[in-house]
Parts: structure tokens; sequence; C-alpha cells
């Protein structure tokens, strides 16, 4: 427990109608305050502290100057959402964020009506907020829409779509761009180095207001510089790209000078007559020296002592899944030249850093830009070359229609490691990598893996790169390996064959995937019943090993799917094929366990699987009713 800050104005402050009553001099206290009050929370829970700390002003002028909930503010992402959620009513569950039954780490409907729109995937809130002022003009009893959206968010597609779309519709619409020139990474791309060519050519006095009604309400230093600053950025005297799209642009202003937020945010919110874009320079990590000084800014942290800034983070253990792709990669990087890698904004999330720092110019950090990852992979592979899309399980859902439609339907030798399968803990139902085994195995000429430990990631990063008949994607999960040796180099699985890994007669255990660990723990619980279990590893959802599952069917009374994803995936298609097969027809009992049909909440990954019924003794319970034996008695595993 660390020592609660001083916080004599924040305690007066309950609901942003209370803070609307506050003199400009104590909103600036009140945004030290809760600054302190933010890094005292997240210390006590982990979570991304860096990102909440650059908007502390921010928030508070927002709430001050608009009319919050009547307006609505959209965070973007919602990971920077700290501070909001304590100035929301939320401050007595602020240190229940991300841990089980708590306040989610991100934006969230269901939480509070200071929270219009949820998130957790990025750049989203542009588009939102058009709806919500489009639902005003249509007569909604809804106030102004605020887009509050990063510089690393405002580097996908589906920012601009909103963009365009926004100018055109030419609605009353405000739009915050948080720029603190960094996303998890150092951000990347031509819209990053532009926009630090907008901050960098006009310092905050010179910020100019292009709405001339604007202008003439700010004080007047703010007033001067419009034109020059924008002839310095464009070199023509034509306006930014924002104002191109047709947006007001205001800014650079910055975003921790709470009088001159109070003054922009007072003067946009009363002359604005259509969308405007107020360009705010900020630091992420703002006020805290260990967050400021280091590399990722904080971005997102364990829990961590306050004085010192030290992350009390795990020691030790069997290493991250994502480090040994990582690795492994890197390895067959330096063994073929045709090997490159694509990330979208997360290298060091991915373990493409390892490659990065090997081969950088095989390692492209395209952005927040999945869909043009995927499509840019694909291009890559129509080229010859060895292209490996690595992007997080829930991220990759971005980038559907490029997978069918890029990759897919052309049979491009695109291989996607999926990281985050299954269960991530603490960022909770946005995050977890459900899907992909039920979007993916459904596309002609696709294989799909998914690696039931590290040494058996290892082969699937040799097979995926061998494999250059089609689209081929591997799956693993958060978190540390099981402790297994790691082989020198990975061997090339033959497709659409899994393995044997416990032979027993009863009942057989098909498991796809990391839960293989949890299934061999089952078929320990069955055997102290006198039930013996084979359990195998499917090692692949697509193509299916039909004589695995034909065997396994003949010789035992009750098959039980297992998998790390939900319903539509793994088990759906072997159901599929043993109906196509016949081998429903007979009395073999068959049971599928994948996540339920229900969003599971953050907790630890151990928790969410308990709640969702997939620990060992859900799997021995599930045998035993196969069996009939609805008297066994099974006990829960503790969790
Ligand atoms: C579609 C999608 N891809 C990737 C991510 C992972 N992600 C979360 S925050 C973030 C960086 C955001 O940078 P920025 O918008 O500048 O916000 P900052 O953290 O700097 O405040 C990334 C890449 C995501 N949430 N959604
Ligand atoms: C907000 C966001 O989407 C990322 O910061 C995410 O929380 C990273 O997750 P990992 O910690 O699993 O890399
Ligand atoms: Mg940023």
């Amino acid at each position: 427990m660390t020592q609660r800050p001083d916080t004599q104005i924040l305690d007066r402050v309950a609901s942003p109608a209370d803070l609307r009553r506050l003199t400009d001099t104590d909103l600036s206290r009140l945004a030290r305050e809760l600054r302190s009050e933010t890094i005292s929370a997240v210390s006590e829970t982990g979570g991304h502290l860096g990102s909440s700390l650059g908007v502390v002003e921010l928030t508070v002028a927002i709430h001050a100057v608009f009319d919050t909930p009547r307006d609505k503010l959209i965070w973007d992402v919602g990971h920077q959402c700290y501070p909001h959620k304590i100035l929301t009513g939320r401050r007595d569950r602020i240190r229940t964020l991300r841990q089980k039954d708590g306040l989610s780490g991100f934006t969230k409907r269901s939480e509070s009506e200071f929270d219009p729109f949820g998130a957790a995937h990025s750049s989203t809130s542009i588009s939102a907020g058009l709806g919500f002022a489009v639902g005003r003009d249509m007569g909604k009893a809804t106030g102004d829409a605020i887009a509050v959206i990063g510089d690393g968010a405002i580097s996908a597609g589906m920012a601009y779509e909103a963009l365009n779309n926004a100018g055109a519709e030419g609605r009353r619409l405000f739009v915050i761009l948080n720029d603190n020139e960094m996303s998890i990474a150092p951000p990347v791309g031509a819209m990053s180095a532009y926009l630090s060519r907008l901050w960098g050519t006009a310092p905050f006095s010179d910020m100019r207001a292009l709405a001339e009604g604007m202008e003439a309400a700010l004080p007047a230093p703010m007033r001067d510089g419009a034109r020059r600053a924008r002839q310095l950025v464009t070199g023509t005297g034509s306006g930014t790209l924002f104002e191109e799209l047709g947006f007001d642009y205001i800014g650079p202003i910055d975003g921790h000078d709470m009088g001159q937020l109070l003054s922009v945010l007072r003067a946009a919110r009363m002359r604005a007559t259509g969308p405007v874009l107020i360009h705010c320079c900020t630091v992420k990590g703002k006020g805290y020296a260990p967050a400021e000084t280091s590399a990722d800014k904080y971005h997102g942290v364990a829990k961590f002592d306050v004085e010192s800034g030290t992350q009390k983070k795990g020691k030790g253990g069997p290493p991250a899944y994502t480090k040994v792709f990582g690795q492994a990669l890197t390895d067959a990087a330096a063994r073929n030249p045709d090997v490159c890698a694509i990330t979208a904004a997360m290298p060091s999330g991915t373990g493409l850093d390892i490659m990065a720092k090997r081969f950088p110019a095989r390692v492209f950090d395209v952005g927040i830009a999945e869909q043009h990852g995927v499509t840019f992979a694909a291009g890559l592979a129509a080229a010859g070359l060895k292209p490996v899309c690595a992007i997080y399980s829930t991220f990759l859902q971005r980038g559907y229609d490029q997978v069918v439609h890029d990759v897919a339907l052309q049979r491009l030798p695109v291989r996607f490691a999926i990281d985050r399968a299954g269960l991530v803990g603490a960022d909770g139902a946005t995050h977890a990598g459900a899907y992909d085994l039920a979007y993916l195995s459904c596309l002609p000429g696709f294989t799909v893996m998914a690696a039931a430990d590290e040494a058996e990631l290892c082969h699937m990063v040799e097979t995926a790169l061998a494999h250059d008949a089609g689209p081929i994607a591997f799956r693993y999960p958060r978190g540390a390996g099981t402790g297994v040796d790691l082989p020198e180099r990975g061997e090339v699985l033959e497709i659409g064959r899994g393995r044997i890994v416990r032979e027993g007669a009863d009942v057989a255990i098909l498991s796809l995937g990391a839960h293989l660990s949890e299934a061999l723990a089952a078929a320990d619980m069955l055997a102290a019943e006198g039930i013996t279990a084979t359990v195998a590893d499917a090692r692949f959802a697509k193509p299916l090993d039909m004589d695995l599952i034909r065997n396994l069917s003949r010789h035992h009374a009750a098959l039980v799917t297992l998998e790390q994803g939900a319903g539509g995936g793994f088990g759906a298609h072997v159901l599929e094929a043993m109906a196509r097969d016949g081998l429903l027809d007979g009395r073999l009992a068959v049971r599928t366990m994948t996540l339920p049909d229900r969003l599971i909440e953050q907790a630890s990954p151990a928790e969410m699987y308990a709640d969702a019924g997939l620990t060992a003794a859900d799997i021995a319970l599930r045998v035993n009713e196969a069996l009939g034996r609805t008297d066994a008695n099974v006990v829960r595993l503790p969790v």
C-alpha cells in the first residue's frame, strides 16, 4: 500500500458538475492532485499509466468546459481514461482497475453514463463522435461530441475515413488530437512526421485558430502567427491537412497549460459551427519522472513503487511465448534473406523487436494499420518474399477483409503469427483472442495451427516458413510458456497431422493449442477415478487430422474437444467433419469445450478460464458427464 496523496480539492469533486464550480486556479490545483491520485492508484494495480498522465490537464479542462455527460466525451482506445474515471464518480473503485470484478481499464458503456462509447481497439473515436453529432442534429437529446485521439491512433485508416466523412458532413464536432509523439513504441510513418512538423514549426505562443470567430475569442497572444505557421508548415499558405479535409484547425497548443486549454476549449465551444480539430501537444508520462524518462513512457506498467518507479515484475520462470517466437523467427531470418516481418505498432508486444535489432531492414512497423499491414504482407508474398505478419488475435479482426480478399482468395503465402490467442487477463474481453480460430478456419486454403507449448511454437514457425502453398497461421497465448526444452531449430511439421500425447482407453480429449496442459491435468484427475484418457494434440485446426479423429472416435466411448477460443472454431469444425464422415451416427458421446457464448471480464487468465468453465476440473467433469457418470465426485481446482 502506498501513502495516499494529499487531495483536498479532488476530495470535493464527486462528479464533473462539482469541478465546473471551481476557479481556473483551482482547476490547475485539481489537475496536480488528480495526477498524484492516478500515480498512486496505478502503482497498486498496474495499467496504462503514461497515457493517462499525459491527459490529466486535458481531462480536467474538457470536463470543466463541456457539459458531460450530456456532451459526449469519447476517448480513443480508452487506455488514457483513468483520470476521467476518477473525476466521473469512480474514484472509490479506481484501485480495482483491471482486476477481477473491478473497473475496466478502458471506457465502457455499462460502467458509467460518462462513457458514452466503449473502446480498447484504437481509432474509432471520430467515427463514433460523428454518430453522436448526427444523432444530436436529428433530434436526439445529446449535446456536443468530443473525440480525443492520440497521434498513434490517428495513424489508422479508420481515423481518416472518419475525418473524410466528418469534414464533408460539416457538422459541429470536436476532435482533440492528443499528440505526445509516442505510440506504444516511437510513432512511425509520414503522418507522424507531418504532425511533428506542425508541432515543431508553430510554438505555442503562435497558436492559430483558423476560424476567424474563434480566433477573435482567444486571448491576444494566441491570435498571433496563424498565417505564418501555416506557411511554415505547408510552404504554400494553404491549410493544414485537417483544414483541407474540412476541419477548422486550432493549434498546436500546450496540453499541460491549463490556462491555454481552457481558453481554447471555451472559444471553440462558443464559436464552432462545423468540425474543429484542436491539436494538443502533451508529454506521455507527464509529471512522473520515472515515466517521462523511460523508453516506453510507462505505456503499460506492472504494479510499482511510487518513490523509485521500480516495477514489480515476476522474476524467472519459462520464457514468454512472444520471446520464443521473436527469437525463432530471428534465427530463421538469419538463414533465409526472404524472411521479413510486419507489425502494426507493436514491435515489442509481438517480439519482432528482437528481429528488428538484427535485421532492421526486414521488419516493417506500419503503425496502427492492421488492414494495410495484412495487404502489405500480401503484396510482399506476391513479390516472392516470405512475410510473417505478427498481429495479436484481437487486432487481426481489424484486418479481416484483407485476410479474406487479399490473402486467402489469392492463396498468397502470408504467415500469420497470432499472439495473445485466448484470454489475456487484465485487458479483459476487448483484447481476448477468442475468434481467430473461427474466422480463419472457415477460409478455403488456409492452414491454421495452434501451439501447445513453446517447443511446438518453434516447430510452427519453421512449418509456416516452409509452407509456400497458401496462407498459414499459428496462434499462441500471452505470457510464459510451460518450460519445455526448446529445440535448437524447430521441425517442419506435416500439414494436417496431430499427435497423441498420452494413451488411454476410455475417453479421448482432443486438445488444440495451449490448453493441452489442462487436458493432461484433467487426465490425471480422471486416472484417480479409474478412467483412462487418451490426450491428443490436434496441432491443426485446419486441415483437420481425420485419421486421428477417426482413430479416437472408434476406440473410445467419448470424445471431448478443447480449445482456447469461442464457439464456431476448432470444435465446430471437428463436429462438422465427424458428421460428414458418419462418425456421429453411433454410440460415441461427443462434447466440445470452448469459451462460452458470453464475454469473460478481466481477471487473471486462470480466473478467466475458471469463469469460462475451462479448468482441468471442468474438463474432467465434462468427461464424466459424457460417460454418463453424473454422480462422479470431481473436485474443482482452486483458482
Ligand atoms: C486496432 C488496435 N491496434 C493496436 C492497438 C494497441 N495499442 C493500444 S494503445 C496503442 C498506441 C496508441 O498511441 P496513441 O494513440 O498515440 O496514444 P498514447 O498511448 O500515446 O496516449 C496501440 C498501438 C489497439 N488498441 N488497437
Ligand atoms: C491498450 C492496448 O491495446 C495495449 O496497450 C495492450 O494493453 C497491450 O497488451 P499487452 O500487454 O498484452 O501487450
Ligand atoms: Mg501518442
